[in-house]
């Protein structure tokens, strides 16, 4: 171990990357969004901030380095202790959201509004409100305009559902209609759902093996062969919640540079993709409105949206509202299909398989089977597209057999500039909380590179190649020819 502060390298990585991050702005004649102001999704500089590189990467490098410089410097007595209340920030930003708060304010201004005020709406403690509201602003959510008295910022406004805050309190079954609201669809469903499963983490894990019961089951005194997915049936509303925060993650997974969807009919074609557990199918509805539209192909793409019975009736509906030009041509068909049982046989091969968010909702076991029934579907020149996160080691290197992704292209990764944590600390941290969700709610994992190269193996598929995204990434495997 070497005894050398890392301060000093820390503190130019940092000052590096934020005169990068300046210039970059400046030279596109951008201004860095304030954090005081609301966010306003369509300005230009939130598109350029998505889509330069040079903006990406100089922010990760300021979110680790910058995490990585309190942790060395913070009291490690107060540093676990933060850790252990950060529960709160969970309930605060559920309270928050449910009292529709974000809607309030943007009604209220830039002024803000007081903490009755925003009690009134909901009858609640306006004293607590203030309280809620004001660990949410020392965690920059919200900002305290005068004491007692809130106004929205960049963070907060990313919560607004889109609609007025009395549509939001009259019609409590419609909060999630409209498609802006996914991201408070997600902290919800994150800050309820997952939330109470992970507070019996530790309770389950030391159940003795025969007792042992997963933190969905024990947190929600549910039956024992009960699952997350039978479990968000029972109620339209968290349903409901669940399909809006799927939906709301789906715009960083059409990335550019990731699965060249416009290369894969050519003219004259028509290649089916299937996708499966495909909730309402936002991904490749993404595909159609995003890329497909401008793509250079100029063949034609048919989509099979799969999914249990009740979903595949709200995707249904999702296209017939959204994209009714692509449910009128055919170019769309709705299959409910049990993603465990034998595909459907078809006279033209299936082109693509597209597996988005679902193969980490299940174990090593389930997911076999899964990608057993799509290889017996499959023809020789049939791709795999897995779209999910790719958890790396904390450690330097990311593979116990480095030679065996040699050939696999954007399979080895190199690990973040010294003397940051190899796998980017706090700038990555998404993939570990979503890894714990995946076992609290489902006993499933994000994999690690080595974890896909194995799964895919024994299922009779070879990794192809990852086109690494900047949360999930398109891993394409072929089949192993028989
Ligand atoms: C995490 S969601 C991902 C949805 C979608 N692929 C996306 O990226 O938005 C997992 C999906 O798997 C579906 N699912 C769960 N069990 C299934 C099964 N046995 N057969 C088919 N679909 C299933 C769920 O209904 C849900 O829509």
């Amino acid at each position: 171990m070497s005894s050398a502060s890392p301060l000093p390298a820390l503190l130019q990585l940092l000052t590096q990357s934020i005169n990068t991050l300046s210039a970059t702005y400046a030279s596109a004649g951008h201004h860095l969004p304030s954090l005081d102001a609301p966010l306003v999704k369509d300005d230009p500089a939130e598109a350029f901030r998505l889509s330069n590189p040079d903006v990406v990467d100089a922010t990760q490098r300021i979110v680790a380095a910058a995490s990585q410089i309190i942790a060395c410097v913070r009291d490690p007595t107060v540093g676990v202790i933060q850790g252990g209340h950060s529960y709160n920030l969970s309930a605060c930003l559920r309270a928050a959201s449910e009292l529709n708060v974000p809607e309030i304010l943007r009604e209220a201004g830039e002024d803000g509004a007081s903490a009755e005020t925003i009690a009134s709406y909901s009858g609640t403690d306006p004293a607590l409100v203030a309280r809620i509201l004001r660990l949410l602003a020392t965690h920059q959510i919200f900002r305290e305009v005068k004491p007692g008295v809130f106004a929205n910022n960049r963070l907060s406004s990313a919560l607004d559902k889109g609609k007025s805050p009395q549509e939001l309190f009259d019609k409590p079954s419609e909060r999630f209609s409209e498609a802006q609201s996914g991201p408070a669809a997600h902290v919800e469903f994150l800050a309820d759902e997952v939330f109470r499963c992970a507070s019996v983490l530790s309770d389950t894990m030391r159940e003795p093996e025969s007792q042992r019961q997963l933190p969905l089951i024990r947190a929600w005194n549910l039956q024992p062969d009960s699952n997350l997915f039978a479990f968000l049936e029972t109620s339209p509303a968290r349903l409901g919640r669940f399909a809006m925060a799927m939906h709301g993650s789906v715009t960083s997974n059409t990335f550019k540079g990731g699965y060249p969807w416009a290369e894969l009919a050519k003219p004259g074609e028509r290649k089916i993709v299937v996708d499966v557990g495909a909730g309402i199918g936002a991904y490749v509805m993404g595909v159609a409105k995003e890329v497909l539209v401008t793509g250079s192909g100029g063949g034609e793409v048919e989509f099979v949206v799969q999914d249990r019975e009740k979903t595949v009736e709200k995707a249904r509906k999702y296209w017939e509202e959204r994209i009714p030009e692509y449910v009128e041509k055919g170019l769309v068909k709705f299959e409910a299909q049990d993603f465990f049982t034998p595909q459907p046989s078809r006279t033209t091969p299936v082109a693509v398989f597209v597996l988005r968010h679902v193969l980490h909702n299940w174990s090593e076991s389930k997911s076999t089977l899964l990608l057993q029934h799509l290889r017996a579907a499959a023809s020789p020149d049939t791709q795999l597209l897995i779209i999910d996160r790719v958890v790396r080691p904390a450690s330097a290197v990311e593979s116990i057999d480095p030679d065996a992704l040699k050939n696999i292209p954007g399979a080895a990764m190199d690990p973040a500039p010294e003397p940051l944590l190899p796998n980017w600390g706090l700038a990555a941290e998404a993939n570990y909380h979503y890894d714990m969700a995946m076992h609290n709610l489902l006993g499933a994992t994000e994999r690690t590179v080595d974890g896909f190269v194995a799964l895919l193996k024994r299922t009779g598929w070879r990794l192809e190649r990852i086109y690494r995204g900047p949360q999930s990434s398109n891993l394409v495997a072929r089949p192993i020819a028989d």
